[in-house]
């Protein structure tokens, strides 16, 4: 698939999956335990490019949750682990913003995750970076920072599924196709934000992204 196409990825936007609990915790805990990914979806709709602010929907309290981006270069269905770099077109930097409050509600009453995950401007992510530019997806720094105080800070050398792990399993399930992009679980260890806050974050020394929160009520 040709670059110029994924550098589209939020025009082109098709399925965003999420990867959930996927960081080992330094001291370790029950997201060590997890069997096999932990999956949720949001809709291409959620994008949102810098210059656009994040909008907390009416009631709800939002998260902040930097994670690394991967996109999908081409069809692949029941690929193979050691296949699934073939897979990556390249990647991008992205807020998985989540609704605690809403997440609190659905854990608690045994619910879906969906009003959690997905609502506008849910989705915040960087322009398209080419895969070159990442020579190890597990090997990337990352760090989030709130009115420039640290908040998040991890290596995707964390990650409980590598990103060719997630790869490898969402293709048994789903077809994946260009421009689908994988959120691959957020570093310890993400806050609350309120109006008026800034999110900047990314790779150490590399792509970052800066988003600003409004409230719309
Ligand atoms: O918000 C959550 O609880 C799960 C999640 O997306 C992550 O760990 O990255
Ligand atoms: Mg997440």
């Amino acid at each position: 698939m040709s670059t110029s196409f994924l550098k589209d990825f939020v025009k082109n936007g098709r399925k965003i999956y999420g990867a959930a609990y996927n960081y080992r915790n330094p001291s370790g805990d029950v997201k060590d335990q997890i069997k096999e990914p932990v999956l949720f979806l949001k809709a291409p709709s959620d994008y949102i490019t810098e210059g656009n602010p994040i909008v907390i929907p009416p009631g709800y309290i939002l998260m902040e949750e930097l994670e690394l981006g991967v996109i999908i270069g081409k069809t692949c269905k029941n690929v193979n682990v050691k296949d699934a770099l073939d897979c990556i077109g390249g990647y991008c930097i992205a807020l998985d913003m989540t609704a605690v409050s809403e997440w609190k509600k659905a854990i608690s009453q045994k619910t879906p995750w969906t009003t959690s995950k997905t609502f506008d401007t849910s989705c915040p992510v960087s322009s398209f970076i080419p895969k070159e530019v990442i020579k190890d997806p597990d090997n990337v720094e990352l760090f989030c920072t709130v009115n420039g105080q640290p908040q998040q800070d991890g290596n995707t050398n964390k990650l409980v599924f590598s990103a060719t792990e997630l790869i490898s399993f969402i293709s048994r399930y789903h077809t994946l196709e260009p421009n689908d992009m994988i959120l691959t679980g957020t570093p310890p260890s993400p806050g609350t934000v309120k109006e008026g806050d800034i999110i900047e974050g990314g790779i150490k020394g590399g792509v970052t992204i800066k988003f600003f929160v409004k409230s719309n009520l």
